[in-house]
């Protein structure tokens, strides 16, 4: 698999003669610049994917490996199923659709038969394939009048005389102007050499007990498996470290949880009462079961940690405000914290609103410097009872409580971890409610945040419609767009999400301007445009002028994707839905049908893959968020292999703790375990574990709480 000497990559610089001793001498901790073929500007481009050092490169992990074991002859080709050709390009035809995006229709042949493959957004591959190219494609073939295609297939340009990679072959994360090529021939020269100098922290008893294979084997195979009995063995190693060290962190962080107390609040105090009184609705009975849990934590004196789920919709801003009336109306302070600025902005004016009759403060606390924080801080500082609304800003440590009884997280797939140790580092021990719109298995609950309880709001409120939601074709989108003039001349307002581009904010923010910029010329509509790269006082602003239904339209990033609740929007348009993962959807569309209108959304896309038009699909279908994650499971499919993997969650890169959750129970327990027999880590068998402990949490926490 290793690099020939002195061929070309693919980007056309040459490759440097395998310089054996010069890796072998390479130290992990060096920097990446310092591997042969590693100069300034690949080092640069190889940061921005975090490898700073040689080290680094080891859990670089491919995102996917293509399988390219064996090579099928075009006319063998079946339909329904996953093969790679090799052959020659021997005619292109480009089209425009009606947005100018372009298709490219591109005839392969071999000496067996012919195949048309067809690529979306396509100038880039338009400029490498000039007929007469050599090429091989790996993808899913389909069938059209009998004759065999493929759509978006993975495709590697051969130069001439090149020998294709076969086996599995791994795909890497790319960015700046770093070559798909240029990664697989790096990787594939350092890898070996550095495996075998890292330490493997498992004792050897547990890895024998669990069957674990060496953390060196597992990480080469994870890059180059032979077999794909060779990835899942690596994959399930690796994995079991991920959950290990995460569990030890977590275990570790709780150790002394049991010596500290939170105040024993009221939830039955006067101030609750009347608010319970004037709301205009009853509490669902979703709403009052998961109230019941909390009350009853907040009445005691172990600080509460509860995790509260509920669907899109389902009424969670509701129990954090009587969770924080609780506090008040004990004399106590709460705080309430958002993942971004706009949702910490949103939910302080809903909770100004219902807090005002009662005569509550409710303060914003922005990272913005001024004179007006400055008296916000002292406020907190003091005895007096009140609400803050805010970002990561809330635990910074510039900021001080006197009173502090409640923190309620709203982490949408972020996790409190960080914020209670920052928290506990100050001496506060408040009640803590964590809330979030994803189904996380109880298991995974306790891994990420330790002593974790669940409760669960079922149900949504009374009076709610279902969302009727439609995939419309790209050709028909102009038939969307009708729909929201309907919902505007009818008085009601929509939002139009962006398409993803590159899967990057900026782009999508430009690709979001220019959607605004189109529809603002149209008479009668009121058009107004919000995206991540605005600052917080404009995006502020337009959001302010939403909510007061000053704009009919809100045109947008995946920025719109939690918390923002306007009752009367009742129109989502997605353009390019296929793109977006499933969750994301599901969360888009619970904007709207948060009021007694009949809402819809339309899913706009001509799906490039199976998994979109499958999520699609599955949008169509459910409403449900739980099966709507089980669906995302599914389409992504356990021992996905050829698939993208999932990212991001907690930390873990390899792990779908979703569907590890058997080795996540092991690892668990395997954590408690070793903590119990030494809570120290002081053994000398547990030095590595030790390191790999505090390495994690260093990564996410500050060095003070680890001692
Ligand atoms: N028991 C209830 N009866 C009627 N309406 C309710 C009830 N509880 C909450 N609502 C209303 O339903 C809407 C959605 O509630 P809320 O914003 O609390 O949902 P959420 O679960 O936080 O949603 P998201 O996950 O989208 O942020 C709000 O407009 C809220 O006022």
């Amino acid at each position: 698999m290793a690099g020939g000497t002195g061929r070309r990559t693919s980007s056309g610089s040459p490759v440097k003669p395998l310089d054996g001793d010069r890796l072998a001498a390479l130290a992990l901790g060096d920097s990446i610049g310092r591997v042969p073929g590693v100069g300034p500007k690949r080092a640069q481009d190889l940061a921005k994917l975090g490898v700073d050092t040689v080290q680094d490169l080891a859990t670089l992990w491919p995102r996917r490996h293509l399988d390219r074991t064996t090579l099928t002859p075009i006319r063998d080709l079946q339909s329904g199923t996953v093969a790679t050709i090799r052959g020659r390009v021997e005619a292109l035809n480009e089209r425009f659709t009606g947005r100018g995006q372009s298709v490219l229709k591109v005839r392969i042949g071999d000496s067996s038969g012919h195949v048309e493959a067809t690529f979306f957004h396509a100038r880039w591959i338009k400029r490498q394939l000039a007929p007469g190219t050599e090429v091989m494609l790996s993808g899913r073939i389909e069938s059209f009048r009998g004759r065999p295609t493929m759509t978006h297939p993975d495709l590697d340009v051969l130069s001439s005389g090149e020998t294709p990679r076969l086996g599995l072959v791994p795909v890497y994360p790319l960015a700046g102007d770093l070559k798909q090529r240029f990664m697989q021939d790096l990787l594939s020269r350092v890898i070996p050499h550095l495996v075998y100098k890292m330490a493997d922290p498992l004792p050897e008893s547990l890895k024998a007990e669990e069957h674990l294979a060496d953390r060196a084997w597992a990480i080469l195979h994870q890059h180059f498996p032979e077999t794909l009995e060779d990835l899942e063995r690596s994959r399930r190693r690796l994995v079991f470290d991920e959950f290990l060290r995460m569990s030890l962190a977590v275990l570790w962080l709780h150790r002394a949880d049991g010596q500290h107390y939170a105040p024993k609040l009221n939830p039955d105090n006067p101030l609750l009462r009347r608010f319970l009184e004037a709301l205009p609705f009853d509490l669902t009975d979703g709403q009052k079961d998961a109230w019941r849990d909390i009350r009853r934590d907040l009445g005691a004196s172990k600080p509460m940690a509860r995790l509260l789920q509920g669907d899109v919709g389902s009424g969670k801003t509701m129990l954090a405000a009587l969770s924080m009336l609780t506090a008040v109306g004990s004399g106590y302070q709460a705080a309430m914290m958002a993942p971004t600025e706009l949702l910490a902005e949103q939910h302080a004016l809903s909770l100004e609103k219902l807090m005002e009759p009662l005569g509550i403060p409710v303060l914003l606390v922005t990272g913005r410097p001024g004179r007006e924080r400055e008296v916000t801080y002292s406020r907190l500082a003091s005895d007096e009872p009140l609400i803050a609304i805010g970002t990561q800003a809330l635990v910074s440590e510039r900021v001080s409580f006197g009173r502090l009884g409640v923190v309620v997280v709203d982490e949408q797939h972020r996790f409190g971890v960080r914020q209670r140790a920052d928290l506990s580092q100050k001496g506060l021990f408040p009640h803590m409610l964590v809330m979030t719109a994803t189904p996380i298995p109880r298991t995974l609950a306790l891994t990420v945040y330790g002593d974790l309880e669940v409760s669960q709001i079922r149900g949504l409120p009374p009076g709610r419609q279902p969302i009727q939601t439609v995939h419309v074709p790209m050709k028909e989108r102009r038939a969307a767009y009708q729909k929201v003039l309907e919902a505007v001349k009818g008085g009601r307002q929509a939002y139009v999400i962006c398409p993803l581009v590159e899967e990057s904010e900026e782009s999508q923010g430009r690709a979001a301007t220019l959607l605004a910029e189109g529809m603002q010329k149209l008479p009668g509509w009121r058009v107004g445009l919000i995206h991540g790269r605005m600052s917080a006082q404009e995006k502020s602003t337009v959001m302010e002028a939403f909510r007061e239904h000053r704009l009919d339209v809100l045109v947008g990033t995946t920025i719109l994707e939690v918390g923002v609740d306007v009752p009367n929007a009742t129109v989502v348009v997605i353009e390019g839905a296929d793109r977006f993962g499933l969750a994301q959807l599901h969360q888009l569309r619970g904007r709207v049908g948060r009021g007694s209108h009949a809402s819809a959304c339309y899913l706009l896309a001509d799906p490039a893959t199976a998994e979109g038009e499958a999520r699609i699909q599955a949008m169509t279908e459910t409403q449900d968020g739980l099966i709507l994650a089980e669906r995302d499971l599914e389409i992504r499919g356990p021992g996905e292999v050829l698939g993208m993997r999932q990212h991001g969650v907690a930390g873990f890169q390899l792990a779908n703790p979703l569907k590890d959750l058997a080795l996540l129970e092991r690892a668990r327990e395997r954590a408690r375990h070793i903590l119990t027999a030494d809570p120290g880590l002081t053994h000398p068998d547990h030095a590595g574990l030790k390191n790999w402990v505090f390495e994690a949490l260093e990564a996410a926490l500050p060095s003070h709480v680890l001692h």
